[in-house]
């Protein structure tokens, strides 16, 4: 049988499951990349992966998908690794950059400021000074690592699933494990069992990880992050695609 290629994220949120993935027989199975949201997703449309740990609103690009997976990254409040950064508040941001690095939260983003703040800022797709910008009426929406400690450089800060929460009462899922095809049964279920086996190792991953002064790893591994695609986050995961498809 040819190995199933999986694409998944690079960052920090995803170690949980390549832990469980790298301790399982299934890596024999498997050609495993690590990639951005972003490019997970392009590999899925490209059909160069078969199973992507893909940003959901990228579901929105696919003729065909499923779910394979009781896991995913999502949260039930605040991710602390999501964030619009601003200058001023939400309501006087003229301009926003997007993180090219993202799908979900670009969208997310743009979601609440039409539907929840009721602003209309313009929307800068690969700005130069991406994140660099000084204009004080310049915001930018980041993800990933990239944001670890830099909750406290902003005087306004907007942790965009927390923002979610508030605006819908519902938690939050920004990737889930899609096929952009049928996968065997026995494979869907074995998959599944090494990224539970690695969720349920985080206290020995976080040993193995470097801490850093800045940002509380366990507390984000442990309780920001909640990785159980429950009917709750699913509902919440349509939702948000009936949100973009009328953005
Ligand atoms: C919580 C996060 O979730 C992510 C956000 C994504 C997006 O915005 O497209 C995609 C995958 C996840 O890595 C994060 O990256 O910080």
């Amino acid at each position: 049988m040819n190995k199933i290629r999986i694409s998944a994220v690079s960052y920090t949120n995803t170690k949980p499951f390549l832990y469980g993935l790298q301790d399982s027989a299934i890596m024999d199975k498997i050609e495993l990349s690590l990639d951005m949201p972003s490019d997970c997703a392009q590999k899925l449309i490209d059909d160069k992966a078969d199973i992507g740990l893909i940003p959901v609103a990228a579901t929105l690009s696919l003729p065909h998908w499923e779910i394979v997976s009781n896991y995913c990254i999502g949260t039930l409040g605040a991710v602390n690794s999501v964030f619009i950064f601003s200058n001023c508040d939400i309501k006087d941001v003229k301009t926003v950059q997007l993180d090219p690095q993202s799908r979900s939260s670009n969208n997310l983003a743009k979601v609440l400021m039409k539907n929840f703040w009721q602003v209309q800022p313009e929307l800068i797709v690969g700005a130069e000074d991406y994140s660099t910008s000084t204009d004080p009426n310049t915001a930018f929406v980041q993800i990933g690592d990239r944001t670890f400690g830099k909750a406290e450089a902003y005087p306004f800060v907007y942790d965009l699933s927390a923002e979610w929460l508030k605006f819908t009462g519902l938690p939050f899922v920004f990737a889930a494990w899609i096929a952009n095809k049928p996968i065997p049964a026995d494979f869907m279920q074995e998959f599944d069992n090494a990224l539970r086996h690695g969720l349920a190792h985080r206290h020995e991953l976080l040993k193995e990880l470097p801490q850093r002064a800045d940002f509380d790893l366990e507390d984000y591994l442990m309780h920001k992050l909640d990785f159980d695609l429950t009917e709750e986050k699913k509902k919440a995961l349509y939702l948000f695609l009936d949100y973009i498809k009328a953005l």
